[in-house]
């Protein structure tokens, strides 16, 4: 299935028509540079192209008021002096004559967005719209935006699709107090928004956009609030956040269908939000929504004013949605103390709410008045460095690295005798394998790789690598007689010539024999840093249990860890459910530019299916709804993250204790 991808160039006709300095950045070339990109780039041609459509009033209505629809019915028919006097009644927005027509166009492309996904039409899409949605009320405009697309759409896709819940993800860096309120006391929409907030010193300046306020009533707990309280987020700020809070607690929601606020004024570069995450970070933000809801995936333009940085942006979203290969993050950084310190708060008040935080820790005990002497020194040190940083205005990041899709996409190393899943393209031994290659495997000490089939079976691992390494091939699953052989072969022999970094995430009972590490650090210590065992009570059947494995522990350590190569070793016996499988190979395809490779047994050949289906790209099955999980494992694995943290920045979820 493909990606629907709407746009029309009428929404940019309308633009401010006086002097206005708060609105001044919302300016029509916004949609027309990310458009271009995408044609540019070649991506609008893979796109199944969706026209827009006017939202009828009763779609309007879903969210806003009729008098508020009716005074905004007015303004096609306004006097410029009229327009003015109209808008001074709300806050950084204005209004045009051709407005009304593009705020129908707008709301009207995300609810086509949410057709076309939900009956199936295509797996996933975006629409390029202005004006913008996140701010704007049931009976006022705001923040450039006149009606609210994405609670438009989400009300939509409850009524008119049946969908029971739905994941609202705000990544621009406003907060979207008008999506807020809409569903602030209804446990049907989650909503999460991570915003530039400087402790309320940021626009738009509001007490509820802070992380406690968490929704009312039967919707308390559907309301994630992320406030950044410094400017300067990175790629591992984001990705803390996205894994410490925002995934658990979609995956324990279990939506029917995920909405984008895709605000790319969080990204460097942008005026707005002066953070520094590049680009390529919404590549794996995307990325990492889209095995939830089986894939369905409705992303809504927001902000975005630096228009180098957001047309980068838009390319790297869509490019993800049309299931390219994800670009490498290089360096992740741990998340700031600032970061963390929201982390932790956000962690703290969302944990009565959400059975997967319940291991949380408390809040930080930072009390405000030192925060007021923070703040206090913070702004004399602003002052101080203002003139200075007006010379450094211009942020410069590196182009974002082209993301090939390998002639191969997924390849089988299979005994003769088993069938080979449709897509896979089978590796045969074509010539005599390398005589030094034979020699070592024929070293290795297991007699099963001594013999011919040994010896054919690895050496086609090693070509299957080495095709991986050059991007002829992008993925790949091996069913081998011994899987704890194989993956000690290619951990030792293969893999270590041909990559620097090997992620080997084994799955079910192993004592691994830890790879030799370097030797730096005496081995004890390394095995701690690089051996790190996960046991679940209930074992690899444990959804829990496996989810907090995967987003606590796993990726931020993935992240940091930065490999060249994903070995995903399922031993017999694991118990591991097919969805979850699936989930795993899904989210694991972040890493090293999605080369993974999978290793079973022969005999365990049962899953061979849903795993063929994942490494194609094929979005995984949602989870089942999580059951609350057994204390003792989430305990466990909070402790072992603490333990950790020394060595994995990105495990931390609290501020050091200096502080
Ligand atoms: C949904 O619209 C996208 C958005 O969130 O980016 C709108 C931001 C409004 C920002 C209003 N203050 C501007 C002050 C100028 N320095
Ligand atoms: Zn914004």
């Amino acid at each position: 299935m493909g990606t629907a991808l709407i746009y029309d160039e009428e929404m940019t006709k309308y633009k401010l028509l006086w002097v206005d300095p708060a609105c001044k950045i919302e300016v029509p070339e916004r949609l027309s540079v990310s458009y271009e990109a995408l044609v540019r780039t070649g991506l609008s041609d893979r796109c199944v192209s969706v026209p827009p459509r006017e939202a009828s009033d009763a779609e309007i209505l879903l969210v806003h008021s009729e008098e508020y629809l009716e005074g905004v019915k007015k303004t096609p028919h306004m006097t410029l002096e009229d327009l003015k006097e109209f808008t001074l009644q709300y806050g950084d927005v204005y209004f045009h004559p051709n407005i009304y027509h593009c705020a129908k166009l707008a709301a009207g492309s995300a609810l086509q967005l949410v057709d076309s996904v939900m009956t199936g039409k295509v797996r996933n899409g975006m629409a390029l719209v202005r004006p913008p949605g996140h701010h704007s009320m049931r009976s006022a405009a705001s923040g450039f935006c006149v009606f609210n697309n994405v609670a438009i759409a989400a009300r939509y896709a409850k009524q008119k699709h049946g969908a029971k819940r739905v994941l609202i993800v705000d990544w621009d860096i406003h907060h979207g107090q008008g999506v807020q309120y809409c569903f602030e006391d209804d446990p049907s929409v989650l909503y999460f928004s991570w915003h530039r907030y400087e402790h309320q010193e940021f626009w738009p300046n509001l007490r509820e956009s802070d992380y406690d306020c968490v929704g009312k009533g039967s919707g308390a707990g559907y309301n994630i609030n992320v406030p950044w309280n410094e400017v300067g987020m990175e790629n591992g700020d984001y990705l803390s956040v996205f894994c410490h809070v925002l995934l658990p607690v979609a995956y324990e929601f279990c939506p029917d269908l995920v909405l984008v606020c895709a605000g790319f004024d969080s990204a460097i570069g942008d005026p707005e939000g002066e953070m520094c995450a590049t680009p390529d970070i919404f590549a794996h933000l995307t990325h990492l929504l889209m095995n939830l809801a089986g894939g369905k995936l409705c992303a809504v333009l927001e902000g975005g004013y630096n228009l180098t940085s957001l047309a980068q942006s838009v390319c790297q979203t869509v490019q993800t949605l049309l299931g390219d290969p994800l670009p490498q993050l290089a360096n992740v950084r741990s998340p700031c103390e600032s970061a963390l310190e929201s982390l932790q708060c956000v962690r703290s008040v969302q944990r009565r709410y959400w059975s997967i935080l319940k291991h949380a820790a408390d809040s930080p005990t930072t009390d405000v008045s030192t925060k007021r002497i923070k703040l206090a020194k913070a702004e004399e040190e602003k002052a101080e460095t203002a003139e200075e940083e007006r010379g450094q205005e211009e942020k410069v990041w590196p182009e974002p690295a082209e993301r090939l899709r390998p002639p191969v996409c997924s390849a089988s190393v299979l005994p003769d005798d088993a069938a080979c899943p449709d897509g896979l393209k089978r590796l045969v031994s074509s010539k005599d394998p390398e005589p030094l290659l034979v020699s070592r495997i024929k070293n290795r000490s297991t007699e099963d790789a001594g013999d011919a089939d040994g010896v054919a079976t690895f050496s086609r691992l090693y070509t299957l690598i080495e095709k991986m390494r050059t991007n002829e091939i992008g993925n790949g699953v091996a069913l081998v007689p011994d899987v704890a052989a194989a993956m000690e072969c290619v951990v030792q022999d293969l893999g270590s010539d041909l990559v620097s970094r090997v992620l080997v995430v084994c799955v079910g009972k192993e004592e691994l024999n830890c790879a030799t590490a370097d030797g730096s650090e005496d081995k004890q210590e390394q095995k701690g840093k690089y051996y790190i065992p996960v046991c679940l009570k209930k074992g690899c059947a444990d959804t829990v249990g496996f989810i907090q494995a995967v987003f606590g522990l796993l990726l931020p350590l993935g992240y940091e860890y930065d490999p060249g190569l994903v070995l995903l070793v399922r031993m017999p016996g694991s118990g591991v459910g097919d969805c979850m499988w699936q989930q795993l190979i899904g989210l694991l395809k972040g890493f090293a530019k999605g080369h993974t490779l999978v290793l079973m047994q022969t005999n365990d050949g049962a899953c061979m299916d849903p795993t063929a289906s994942a490494l194609l790209g094929h979005p995984a099955p949602p989870l089942q709804e999580l059951l609350t999980p057994l204390p003792d494992d989430g305990g466990a694995l909070e402790r072992m993250r603490e333990r950790l943290q020394a060595h994995w920045k990105m495990l931390q979820t609290t501020v050091s204790s200096g502080n």
